[in-house]
């Protein structure tokens, strides 16, 4: 389970986050909705702990959660270009193989055989050597998630991933984003700005206004008009 207490974030005068109390857990799909600047990359950014709150905790399992047990999709553009997926995907382990290891450009087998298998997980088959250059979106958005997935993360967090594609693609990522949550009981939440992209792929639904939860309930429990009253609050 990862718990959420009274977290708050500001900026100047400025309540990014305010308040927020949530416990989300493993195996479940969980979508973040709100208005632009809601609060919903910040409140992210405080799960990853890229950012700092200044008060309230997260917990994962009742301990404080650590950088490694916390993944962050990487956007598509985020990607090494030049680098084929297999080493991409290599790369978002770096944090769990020892610092000269990176240095010297050496993954270990075992490594390497969870990695394709990360690949796979994502339906990825047979694209390990492809340049992450030659891909489309949608595959790239799909890397990014092996990539994180190599990080043998606890809770797998993405900001906006499928923002730059189109709606059947981004369906697709998300559905194998919910599938690979559900069967590695992974804590996962995604940002969205289409929500209905995620309907029967979401668990749970959580909403931003202003940094407050405004928003917190099973995904069956949602309907248009609470999603609407969202953006509205
Ligand atoms: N580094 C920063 N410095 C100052 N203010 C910031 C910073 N990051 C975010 N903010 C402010 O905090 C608020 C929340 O921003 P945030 O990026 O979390 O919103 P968001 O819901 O992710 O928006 P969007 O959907 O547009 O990405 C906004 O008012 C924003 O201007």
């Amino acid at each position: 389970m990862l718990t959420v207490t009274a977290l708050e974030k500001r900026y100047g005068d400025e309540v990014a986050v305010d308040g927020v109390d949530v416990a989300l857990a493993p195996g479940e799909l969980t979508v973040l909705i709100g208005r632009s600047g809601a609060g919903k990359t910040t409140l992210l950014r405080c799960l990853d702990g890229l950012t700092e709150p200044d008060s309230g905790t997260v917990r994962l399992g009742g301990e404080r959660a650590v950088p490694t047990d916390v993944a962050l999709v990487f956007q598509a553009g985020a990607l090494i270009d030049r680098k084929s997926a297999l080493e991409n995907v290599l790369d978002g382990g770096l944090g769990r193989e020892p610092a000269w290891r990176e240095l010297v450009g050496w993954h270990a087998p075992s490594a390497k055989r969870a990695a394709i298998e990360r690949l796979h997980a994502v339906g990825l088959d047979g694209y390990a050597a492809r340049r992450v250059g030659d891909l489309s979106g949608g595959q790239r958005q799909r890397v990014g998630i092996a990539r994180a997935l190599q990080q043998e993360p606890a809770v797998l967090l993405a900001d906006e991933p499928v923002a730059a594609l189109d709606p059947a693609t981004g369906r697709s990522v998300l559905e194998r984003l919910a599938a690979v949550v559900r069967r590695r009981e992974l804590v996962g939440v995604v940002s969205l700005h289409q929500p209905r992209l995620a309907d029967g792929v979401a668990d749970r639904y959580l909403g931003l206004a202003d940094g407050r939860l405004v928003l917190d309930a099973a995904a069956a429990d949602v309907d248009d008009a609470r999603i609407e009253a969202v953006y509205d609050d």
